[in-house]
């Protein structure tokens, strides 16, 4: 038998199974202040990547930066609000220049809204849009062109939900916005395939950040629920029987970040703890 071969059926060589990256790569991640996206920040340092934290809060990303040091990692800190075209583009070129590279971004900024149908008025449907979708677009094309420009096989990983897979009430241009992120990342995967750039959503569930806290009060003051109990009963509703933790987001998109996922493009993937089966 050729030492070469592994057992099996096939025609799989040992020097055919890829090495890890064996050069640091940067990542920038959008949201990177707290909950998911820090969560995904110090996750993907510890798998080695430098970041470029992008938030509209400077102190937040401050201190993440200083945890991403504390990794072994560089970290530096880019206050952009991704909404703003020129912001974004901008970002990329500060995280280029001052971590030497640009691999992967992590679209991830996103802000909730809970409002019934009849109640949504044009500045605040404007200013979802703006941030989920048109932060995600932008963050997409920014990246896209730096990437071809420099030849490399990106990975663009934005954030949908559940949401973005189910109309929930109250929610409705919330889960319109994230609906849009799967039409864009698969778009995305379409147009940007030959160059060898992947794009991928990951849809997370129902996870303890500040983001839930506000839509439980919202939902308190809109139904007169108790503070906590609409939290409560998304939660009873989670198959696997617990919150989720942003750390359960951030394990997957390690995985869609990393060399694993290489043959993965236009996915919108459930990691919800089994609440929307697709
Ligand atoms: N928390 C949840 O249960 C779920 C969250 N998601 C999505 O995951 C992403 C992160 O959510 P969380 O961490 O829970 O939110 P969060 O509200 O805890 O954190 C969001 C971060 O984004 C930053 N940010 C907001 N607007 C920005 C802008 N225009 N430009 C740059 N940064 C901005 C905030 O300063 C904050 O640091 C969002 O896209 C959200 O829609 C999806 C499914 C479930
Ligand atoms: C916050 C979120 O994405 C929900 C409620 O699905």
């Amino acid at each position: 038998m050729n030492a070469e071969r592994i057992d099996g059926p096939g025609d799989i060589r040992i020097d055919d199974i890829p090495e890890p990256t064996s050069r640091p790569v940067t990542a920038l991640v959008t949201g990177a202040g707290q909950g998911i996206g820090r969560a995904i920040a110090l996750r993907l340092a510890k798998d080695g990547a430098n970041i470029a934290l992008v938030d509209i809060n400077n102190e937040k990303i401050a201190i993440v930066a200083k945890e991403i040091e504390q990794i072994g990692r560089r970290a530096a800190t880019i206050v952009a609000d991704v909404s703003d075209r020129d912001q974004i583009y901008a970002a990329i070129d500060t995280a280029e220049a001052e971590l030497g590279g640009f691999d992967i971004i992590v679209n991830n900024a996103g802000i909730a809204q809970v409002a019934p149908i009849s109640e949504v008025d044009p500045d605040s449907v404007r200013q979802i849009l703006s941030v989920n979708v048109e932060g995600v677009l932008w963050g997409i094309q920014a990246a896209a062109k730096k990437f071809i420009e420099r030849g490399v096989k990106g990975k663009i990983i934005n954030a949908s939900s559940i949401a973005g897979h189910e109309g929930f009430a109250m929610l409705g241009v919330y889960s319109a916005t994230k609906f849009a992120v799967r039409a864009l990342t698969q778009s995305a995967a379409k147009e940007y395939a030959t160059h060898g750039i992947t794009v991928n959503a990951y849809c997370p569930g129902v996870v303890g950040t500040d983001m839930w806290v506000t839509i439980d009060e919202r939902f308190a003051e809109l139904t007169g629920a108790e503070k906590g109990a609409t939290f409560d009963q998304f939660v009873k509703g989670i198959a696997l029987g617990r919150a989720q933790t942003p750390e359960d987001v951030a394990n997957f998109v390690s995985f869609l970040a990393g060399p694993d996922s290489d043959y993965m493009t236009g996915q919108a993937v459930l990691i919800d703890g089994g609440i929307v089966y697709r």
